[in-house]
């Protein structure tokens, strides 16, 4: 009962999920969850994909540091808690998607969810309220690479997190919250790893031969 099992288009639930009117939208609209650890180059990837497939790029984290230029008395919580290298709560991270989902929901043809789920539970949340994903990304680097990456980035970016106190707790709160993401959608058969050593240019070859197959 208006439930939709097709196989590229989002699952939807009326009684807990999206109403009808939204959830019609969404229908045949790809969902990709991009994972990986911080500086791992979920980012970088994810704007030559735009570029080549014309997805629509979602950044939990973009979104999060919108709030907190906003500077609302959200948005300084929201900085505190990111400057320790810690996850906001859950329902700030999924209403901000979710509002940005809609909003392009029948424009766009998928949508790149950049750097959520980081638990287990923003991902069950995610498909309870909004729908499943067809595909998951795992963006793969070391953590030795991360940080090099990420002290390099800390030099312009400016952002608060970018620093070597903050960076090795986002890296404990990745290998013990978003680690096991990766494990929950493996038994769906979703996940595609990248070996996210290499170069821009090779990881996204590797990015593009998934992305090719999802047609
Ligand atoms: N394959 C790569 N090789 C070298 N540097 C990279 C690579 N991918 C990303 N970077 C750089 O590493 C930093 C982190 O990349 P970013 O895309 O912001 O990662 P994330 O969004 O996963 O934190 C950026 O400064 C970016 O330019
Ligand atoms: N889905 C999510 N749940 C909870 N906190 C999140 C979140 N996405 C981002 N944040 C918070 C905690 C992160 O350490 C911080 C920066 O996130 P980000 O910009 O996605 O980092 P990066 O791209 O370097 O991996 O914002
Ligand atoms: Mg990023």
């Amino acid at each position: 009962m208006g439930h939709c099992f097709s196989h590229d288009s989002i699952k939807t639930n009326e009684e807990q999920g999206l109403p009808k009117a939204d959830a019609e939208k969404l229908k045949g609209v790809k969902i990709i969850f991009v994972v990986g650890g911080p500086g791992s180059g979920k980012g970088t990837q994810c704007e030559k994909i735009v570029e080549k497939y014309g997805f629509t790029h979602l950044s939990s984290g973009d979104l999060l540091r919108e709030e907190v230029r906003s500077g609302s008395e959200r948005g300084k919580t929201l900085s505190e808690i990111m400057e320790k290298g810690e996850l906001v709560p859950l329902d700030t991270v999924l209403d901000m998607l979710k509002e940005a989902i809609l909003a392009k929901a029948e424009t766009s043809k998928g949508f790149l969810i950049d750097g959520y789920p980081r638990e287990v539970a923003q991902g069950e949340a995610f498909e309870k309220k909004i729908g499943s994903p067809t595909l998951l990304l795992y963006i793969d680097a070391g953590s030795e690479t991360m940080v090099e990456r990420l002290l390099k980035r800390g030099e312009t970016s400016g952002r608060v997190d970018d620093n070597e106190e903050t960076i090795k707790s986002r890296l404990k709160t990745y290998y013990s919250a978003t680690e096991p993401v990766i494990k929950f959608y493996e038994g769906r058969g979703i996940v595609r790893r990248i070996n996210a050593e290499g170069s821009v240019e090779s990881v996204f070859e590797e990015v593009c031969t998934h992305l090719d197959a999802l047609n």
